[in-house]
């Protein structure tokens, strides 16, 4: 165990574009341009009960902005496709662990293609069983609402798996990214903060905004005080 409590990590927003207007999206990317990274929802109708976009649109959204990117995939079989957005320059791939049949082993596989490797945990899935494999991760998304559609209210109840996420990072040195996905606005974020997340996606807070940039220097401000 680390004993001398790690610094801090400086907070983190990426906003989800899917709320934003899938016709423009290189217009909608332009949006949010003071954005740490996009987070780009890639859903199956098999995992989660909707569709979004596959390996072309997210080429072509990396082609059209600077901006790193987060993929939180949503899909069945991870294990096969997650290394394929890996090589297309993401920023950082996630798979969800309740999809992944190896997700060591998938870890591996994204690092070994330069990539950040994430793993994601529905609300109701504990994180204990996963404790000892978050050496291996440089990013945890805790889901802070049903994956599968954005707009919904932040649940309260994933606060304790937050907490619980933040002793074991901090067990192992604070390097280690702890995310939370849905529900995050004005109202919710500084909860999710104290409760020790540091990479907070916005989707519908960002992107119903009249100035997106202008929303997420609001909840950066509300993170720094
Ligand atoms: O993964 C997601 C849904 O499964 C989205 O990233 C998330 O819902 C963002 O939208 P909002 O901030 O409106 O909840
Ligand atoms: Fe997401």
């Amino acid at each position: 165990m680390n004993t001398s409590t790690p610094s801090p990590r400086t907070p983190c927003i990426h906003p989800s574009i899917l709320n934003a207007d899938f016709a423009n999206l290189a217009r909608e990317l332009s949006r949010i341009s003071t954005a740490d990274a996009v987070h780009v929802d890639v859903m199956d109708n098999h995992f989660v009960p909707n569709l979004t976009m596959g390996l072309p649109v997210v080429e072509s959204l990396r082609k059209a902005t600077d901006l790193p990117m987060d993929i939180h995939l949503m899909i069945e079989d991870p294990d096969q496709w997650a290394p394929q957005y890996a090589e297309l320059g993401c920023e950082s791939v996630t798979f969800h662990a309740e999809a992944a049949k190896a997700p060591v082993r998938l870890a591996r596989e994204l690092h070994a293609r330069g990539t950040k490797a994430a793993m994601a945990l529905k609300p109701a899935t504990g994180i204990d069983q996963y404790l000892d494999m978050l050496g291996e991760l440089d990013m945890v998304l805790l889901m802070t609402v049903e994956p599968g559609f954005g707009g919904q209210a932040f649940l309260d109840l994933v606060l304790p798996k937050i907490r619980r996420a933040r002793r074991a990072v901090d067990d192992l040195g604070g390097e280690i990214a702890i995310q939370i996905d849905g529900g995050v606005n004005a109202e919710t974020i500084l909860r999710a903060a104290e409760a020790g997340a540091d990479t907070f996606v916005a989707g519908s807070a960002v992107y119903s905004a009249e100035d997106p940039d202008a929303a997420i220097a609001d909840l950066r401000g509300l993170l720094t005080g």
